[in-house]
Protein backbone atom coordinates (compact mmCIF):
# COMPACT_ATOMS: atom_id res chain seq x y z
CA UNK A 1 0.00 0.00 0.00
CA UNK A 2 1.14 3.63 -1.10
CA UNK A 3 1.23 6.09 2.01
CA UNK A 4 1.66 9.86 1.26
CA UNK A 5 4.02 11.11 3.69
CA UNK A 6 3.38 15.21 4.02
CA UNK A 7 6.51 16.91 3.43
CA UNK A 8 8.32 18.15 6.70
CA UNK A 9 8.72 21.63 6.45
CA UNK A 10 11.62 24.20 8.50
CA UNK A 11 9.73 27.26 9.26
CA UNK A 12 12.37 30.31 9.47
CA UNK A 13 10.98 33.04 11.65
CA UNK A 14 12.75 36.57 11.99
CA UNK A 15 12.34 38.54 15.17
CA UNK A 16 14.85 41.54 16.00
CA UNK A 17 15.03 42.93 19.07
CA UNK A 18 11.86 43.84 20.86
CA UNK A 19 12.58 47.00 21.99
CA UNK A 20 13.08 48.36 18.09
CA UNK A 21 10.59 46.13 16.24
CA UNK A 22 6.98 46.93 15.47
CA UNK A 23 7.25 50.98 16.12
CA UNK A 24 4.25 51.16 14.01
CA UNK A 25 2.22 50.16 17.65
CA UNK A 26 4.52 52.19 19.41
CA UNK A 27 1.93 54.60 19.65
CA UNK A 28 -0.83 51.81 21.50
CA UNK A 29 1.68 52.00 24.56
CA UNK A 30 3.27 55.38 24.49
CA UNK A 31 0.68 57.57 26.85
CA UNK A 32 1.49 54.70 29.37
CA UNK A 33 3.89 55.09 32.34
CA UNK A 34 5.72 51.42 31.21
CA UNK A 35 5.32 52.13 27.86
CA UNK A 36 8.98 50.61 27.00
CA UNK A 37 7.99 47.12 28.61
CA UNK A 38 4.55 47.43 27.07
CA UNK A 39 5.51 47.40 23.56
CA UNK A 40 8.10 44.54 24.40
CA UNK A 41 5.10 42.36 25.91
CA UNK A 42 3.05 43.29 22.66
CA UNK A 43 5.72 42.31 20.01
CA UNK A 44 6.80 39.05 21.90
CA UNK A 45 3.25 37.95 22.55
CA UNK A 46 2.98 38.59 17.99
CA UNK A 47 5.95 36.51 17.73
CA UNK A 48 4.71 33.71 20.93
CA UNK A 49 1.48 32.85 18.91
CA UNK A 50 2.47 33.00 15.79
CA UNK A 51 5.55 30.64 17.09
CA UNK A 52 3.20 28.21 18.72
CA UNK A 53 0.97 28.12 15.60
CA UNK A 54 4.03 27.13 13.73
CA UNK A 55 4.94 24.45 16.24
CA UNK A 56 1.54 22.87 16.44
CA UNK A 57 1.50 22.47 12.27
CA UNK A 58 1.24 19.48 11.50
CA UNK A 59 3.35 19.59 8.60
CA UNK A 60 5.78 21.64 10.32
CA UNK A 61 9.33 19.43 12.04
CA UNK A 62 10.99 22.65 13.36
CA UNK A 63 10.29 26.10 13.56
CA UNK A 64 13.71 28.46 14.22
CA UNK A 65 13.61 31.80 15.43
CA UNK A 66 16.76 34.22 14.61
CA UNK A 67 16.95 36.61 16.71
CA UNK A 68 19.09 38.18 19.58
CA UNK A 69 16.50 39.25 21.69
CA UNK A 70 16.87 36.99 25.15
CA UNK A 71 13.36 37.61 26.53
CA UNK A 72 12.41 35.81 22.50
CA UNK A 73 14.51 33.39 22.72
CA UNK A 74 13.28 32.23 26.15
CA UNK A 75 9.81 32.11 25.02
CA UNK A 76 9.95 30.89 21.79
CA UNK A 77 12.32 28.02 23.22
CA UNK A 78 9.96 27.18 26.24
CA UNK A 79 6.95 26.44 22.92
CA UNK A 80 9.72 24.31 21.48
CA UNK A 81 11.52 26.78 18.46
CA UNK A 82 15.46 26.34 18.36
CA UNK A 83 17.26 29.88 17.82
CA UNK A 84 20.04 31.37 16.21
CA UNK A 85 21.75 33.93 16.36
CA UNK A 86 21.00 37.32 14.29
CA UNK A 87 23.39 36.89 11.99
CA UNK A 88 25.06 38.39 9.47
CA UNK A 89 23.57 41.86 11.31
CA UNK A 90 22.51 43.14 7.81
CA UNK A 91 18.54 43.43 8.14
CA UNK A 92 15.76 41.12 7.33
CA UNK A 93 16.56 39.14 4.44
CA UNK A 94 20.19 38.28 5.39
CA UNK A 95 18.86 36.81 8.73
CA UNK A 96 16.41 34.87 7.03
CA UNK A 97 18.93 33.65 4.49
CA UNK A 98 21.23 33.04 7.39
CA UNK A 99 18.41 31.16 9.32
CA UNK A 100 17.23 28.91 6.24
CA UNK A 101 20.79 27.84 5.74
CA UNK A 102 20.76 26.22 9.34
CA UNK A 103 18.21 24.22 8.87
CA UNK A 104 17.87 20.42 6.71
CA UNK A 105 15.93 20.90 3.78
CA UNK A 106 14.71 20.20 1.34
CA UNK A 107 11.56 22.24 2.11
CA UNK A 108 12.15 25.82 4.21
CA UNK A 109 9.59 28.80 4.65
CA UNK A 110 9.97 32.04 6.13
CA UNK A 111 7.01 32.95 8.29
CA UNK A 112 6.50 36.76 9.85
CA UNK A 113 6.62 36.57 13.02
CA UNK A 114 3.40 39.00 13.65
CA UNK A 115 0.47 36.86 12.63
CA UNK A 116 -1.40 36.46 16.34
CA UNK A 117 -4.35 34.94 14.30
CA UNK A 118 -2.39 32.18 12.37
CA UNK A 119 -4.17 28.70 13.12
CA UNK A 120 -1.59 25.49 12.42
CA UNK A 121 -4.16 24.17 9.70
CA UNK A 122 -4.06 27.18 7.42
CA UNK A 123 -0.45 27.27 7.18
CA UNK A 124 -0.53 23.38 6.74
CA UNK A 125 -3.04 23.99 4.04
CA UNK A 126 -0.57 26.84 2.67
CA UNK A 127 2.38 24.27 2.87
CA UNK A 128 0.98 21.91 1.20
CA UNK A 129 -0.32 24.23 -2.08
CA UNK A 130 3.58 25.34 -1.97
CA UNK A 131 4.81 21.45 -1.72
CA UNK A 132 5.14 20.95 -5.31
CA UNK A 133 6.33 24.53 -6.04
CA UNK A 134 10.26 25.06 -6.03
CA UNK A 135 9.61 28.30 -4.47
CA UNK A 136 5.91 29.95 -3.37
CA UNK A 137 4.64 32.80 -1.52
CA UNK A 138 1.35 33.74 0.29
CA UNK A 139 0.88 37.75 0.40
CA UNK A 140 -0.78 39.60 3.17
CA UNK A 141 -4.00 41.06 3.29
CA UNK A 142 -3.46 44.45 1.48
CA UNK A 143 -1.57 42.12 -1.00
CA UNK A 144 1.56 44.04 -1.00
CA UNK A 145 3.72 42.68 1.18
CA UNK A 146 4.30 38.94 2.15
CA UNK A 147 3.93 36.61 5.24
CA UNK A 148 5.17 33.44 4.32
CA UNK A 149 7.66 32.42 1.51
CA UNK A 150 8.90 28.48 0.62
CA UNK A 151 11.69 27.42 -1.25
CA UNK A 152 11.59 23.29 -2.03
CA UNK A 153 15.36 22.01 -3.14
CA UNK A 154 16.28 25.23 -3.64
CA UNK A 155 17.20 29.04 -2.45
CA UNK A 156 14.66 31.09 -0.64
CA UNK A 157 15.88 34.04 -1.72
CA UNK A 158 14.15 36.34 0.11
CA UNK A 159 12.78 39.93 -0.76
CA UNK A 160 10.98 41.10 2.29
CA UNK A 161 10.29 44.43 2.78
CA UNK A 162 7.90 47.54 1.10
CA UNK A 163 6.36 45.80 -2.16
CA UNK A 164 7.69 42.49 -1.19
CA UNK A 165 5.13 40.62 -2.58
CA UNK A 166 5.68 41.85 -6.29
CA UNK A 167 9.42 41.65 -5.07
CA UNK A 168 8.69 37.71 -4.51
CA UNK A 169 6.79 37.25 -7.97
CA UNK A 170 9.25 38.98 -10.01
CA UNK A 171 11.66 36.72 -8.55
CA UNK A 172 9.87 33.82 -10.26
CA UNK A 173 7.57 32.68 -6.62
CA UNK A 174 4.38 31.36 -7.57
CA UNK A 175 1.41 33.57 -5.51
CA UNK A 176 -0.91 31.05 -3.75
CA UNK A 177 -4.20 32.11 -2.70
CA UNK A 178 -6.65 29.91 -0.43
CA UNK A 179 -8.83 30.92 2.37
CA UNK A 180 -6.26 31.34 5.07
CA UNK A 181 -7.44 34.98 7.12
CA UNK A 182 -5.03 34.29 10.33
CA UNK A 183 -2.44 33.70 7.81
CA UNK A 184 -2.50 36.87 5.18
CA UNK A 185 -3.59 39.11 8.77
CA UNK A 186 -0.05 40.54 9.78
CA UNK A 187 -0.06 43.15 12.45
CA UNK A 188 2.03 46.63 11.71
CA UNK A 189 -0.85 48.91 12.81
CA UNK A 190 -3.41 49.23 15.60
CA UNK A 191 -5.89 48.91 13.01
CA UNK A 192 -4.14 45.45 11.77
CA UNK A 193 -4.22 44.18 15.72
CA UNK A 194 -8.09 44.65 15.97
CA UNK A 195 -7.94 42.84 12.65
CA UNK A 196 -6.39 39.72 13.79
CA UNK A 197 -8.38 39.95 16.94
CA UNK A 198 -11.69 40.17 15.01
CA UNK A 199 -10.19 36.58 13.72
CA UNK A 200 -9.45 35.49 17.47
CA UNK A 201 -6.17 35.64 17.72
CA UNK A 202 -3.46 33.58 20.15
CA UNK A 203 -4.23 33.22 23.99
CA UNK A 204 -0.85 35.85 24.37
CA UNK A 205 -1.75 38.28 22.29
CA UNK A 206 -5.49 38.83 23.65
CA UNK A 207 -4.28 38.71 27.51
CA UNK A 208 -1.75 41.19 26.75
CA UNK A 209 -4.45 43.63 24.80
CA UNK A 210 -6.72 43.15 27.62
CA UNK A 211 -4.00 44.13 30.28
CA UNK A 212 -3.08 47.14 28.31
CA UNK A 213 -6.77 48.41 27.36
CA UNK A 214 -7.90 47.75 31.17
N1 LIG B 1 16.22 38.62 12.92
C1 LIG B 1 15.87 39.76 12.32
N2 LIG B 1 14.60 40.07 12.15
C2 LIG B 1 14.28 41.24 11.55
C3 LIG B 1 15.27 42.14 11.09
N3 LIG B 1 14.65 43.20 10.54
C4 LIG B 1 13.33 42.97 10.65
N4 LIG B 1 13.11 41.79 11.27
C5 LIG B 1 11.81 41.20 11.60
O1 LIG B 1 11.06 41.07 10.43
C6 LIG B 1 9.69 41.42 10.64
C7 LIG B 1 9.28 42.50 9.68
O2 LIG B 1 10.19 43.56 9.80
P1 LIG B 1 9.79 45.06 9.45
O3 LIG B 1 8.83 45.11 8.35
O4 LIG B 1 11.06 45.80 9.33
O5 LIG B 1 8.99 45.44 10.74
P2 LIG B 1 9.43 46.17 11.99
O6 LIG B 1 10.68 46.91 11.79
O7 LIG B 1 9.46 45.25 13.15
O8 LIG B 1 8.19 47.15 12.18
P3 LIG B 1 8.10 48.70 11.87
O9 LIG B 1 9.14 49.36 12.71
O10 LIG B 1 6.72 49.07 12.32
O11 LIG B 1 8.34 48.87 10.40
C8 LIG B 1 9.59 41.82 12.12
O12 LIG B 1 9.09 40.73 12.83
C9 LIG B 1 11.01 42.08 12.54
O13 LIG B 1 11.25 41.73 13.89
C10 LIG B 1 16.65 41.77 11.28
O14 LIG B 1 17.59 42.48 10.93
N5 LIG B 1 16.88 40.58 11.90
C1 LIG C 1 8.63 43.02 5.71
C2 LIG C 1 7.36 42.83 5.38
O1 LIG C 1 6.36 42.94 6.30
P1 LIG C 1 5.88 44.14 7.18
O2 LIG C 1 6.69 45.37 6.88
O3 LIG C 1 4.43 44.27 6.82
O4 LIG C 1 6.07 43.63 8.58
C3 LIG C 1 6.94 42.34 4.06
O5 LIG C 1 5.70 42.23 3.87
O6 LIG C 1 7.78 42.06 3.22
Amino acid sequence: MLTWVRAPWSVVVPAKRLDVAKTRLRPLTAERHDAGAAHRELVLALLADTVDAAIACSVVEAVVVVTDDPDATDVVRALGATTVADEPDRGLNPALEHGARTVPGPAVAALSSDLPALRPDELAAALDAAAGTARAFVADAQGTGTTLLTAVGTDLRPRFGPGSAEAHRTGGAVALAGSWPGLVRDVDTEADLRAALGLGAGPRTTAVVQRLTR
